[in-house]
């Protein structure tokens, strides 16, 4: 892979930590978007990676787009930052867990794109919001469809009209973050829970993503025959043998992620 400029990858003990450092604020352009677009899908395929992890350098997870850039109202720049959404899709799909480490504030296109993450760490002083509205701008990466997907509509639209940038406690109380950590132990955190999901049985959690995804505009008879055809993939997988038969060995299961 070309070296990226805003991108630092690190894989370790099947933990792909995508740092993302574009200073001063992380806002997103669209040579970052290609960034991640070339990033994320070789970590996607890789088999040795078992759980990703985003997080920003600095006060800043991702600001959201870069406010410079978005004075360009043109279609032709808003179909080339609307790529972001690609971005999410990329993760939202990936065949393993996506975490979501807000070191600092997660803004706009930044909060959006933690909506396509399987689980959202922040940090105490991290902030989270869709302040796009503040900016006469629509909450259109994503946001405005996903938000209310995971708050419900009333919460999600008061949270975007308003446009409020909420602390991590204020975000951990309505569901929008799930774990908050203080400052000082945010980096050891984050590392703890990585390495747990890494060693849980990865394909089947990428299947548990995409068929709950697939299975959600479905009705009920069509959303058991998803959740049917991916029962019959586990079934054959390595990692439910292993995870039966550890109970039964009464010892602690070693998933290898297939
Ligand atoms: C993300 C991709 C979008 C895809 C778009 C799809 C296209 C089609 C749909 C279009 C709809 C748009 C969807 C999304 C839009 C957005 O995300 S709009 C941006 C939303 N974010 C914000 O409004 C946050 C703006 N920042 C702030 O409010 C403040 O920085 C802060 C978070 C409250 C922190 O304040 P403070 O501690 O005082 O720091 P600052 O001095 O303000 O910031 C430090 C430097 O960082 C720069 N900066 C901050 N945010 C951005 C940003 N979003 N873009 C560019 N630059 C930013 C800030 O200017 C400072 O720079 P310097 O002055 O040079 O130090």
């Amino acid at each position: 892979m070309r070296p990226m400029t805003f991108l630092n990858v690190d894989v370790a003990a099947g933990v792909a930590t995508v740092v993302i450092d574009r200073p001063p604020a992380n806002a997103v352009t669209p040579e970052l978007i290609e960034e991640f677009l070339t990033v994320v899908p070789g970590l996607s395929d890789d088999p040795s990676v078992r759980v990703i992890v985003l997080t920003g350098v600095g006060r800043f997870f991702i600001a959201g787009a870069d406010i410079a850039v978005m004075r360009d109202l043109s279609l032709d720049n808003h179909v080339r930052m609307r790529r972001w959404i690609e971005v999410q899709r990329l993760l939202e799909l990936a065949p393993k867990p996506v975490i979501a480490a807000l070191n600092g504030h997660a803004l706009g296109g930044g909060a959006e794109l933690s909506l396509a993450c399987d689980l959202r760490i922040a940090a105490a002083s991290a902030t989270v919001g869709f302040p796009e509205m503040q900016l006469g701008l629509f909450p259109g990466a994503g946001g405005s469809q996903r938000l209310p997907r995971l708050l419900g509509l009333h919460k999600a639209k008061l949270l975007m009209i308003e446009g409020r940038r909420l602390s991590a406690a204020s975000a951990l109380e309505i569901g929008l973050v799930d774990e908050v950590v203080p400052d000082e132990e945010f980096a050891a955190v984050v590392a703890t829970r990585a390495a747990e999901w890494a060693a849980k049985p990865t394909a089947t959690i990428g299947l548990l993503k995409t068929s709950m995804l697939e299975g959600a505009p479905l009705d009920m008879e069509g959303a058991m025959a998803v959740e049917w055809a991916a029962v019959q993939q586990v079934i054959a997988s390595e990692d439910a043998a292993e995870g039966l038969q550890s109970f039964l060995d009464k010892r602690k299961p070693e998933f290898r992620g297939n």
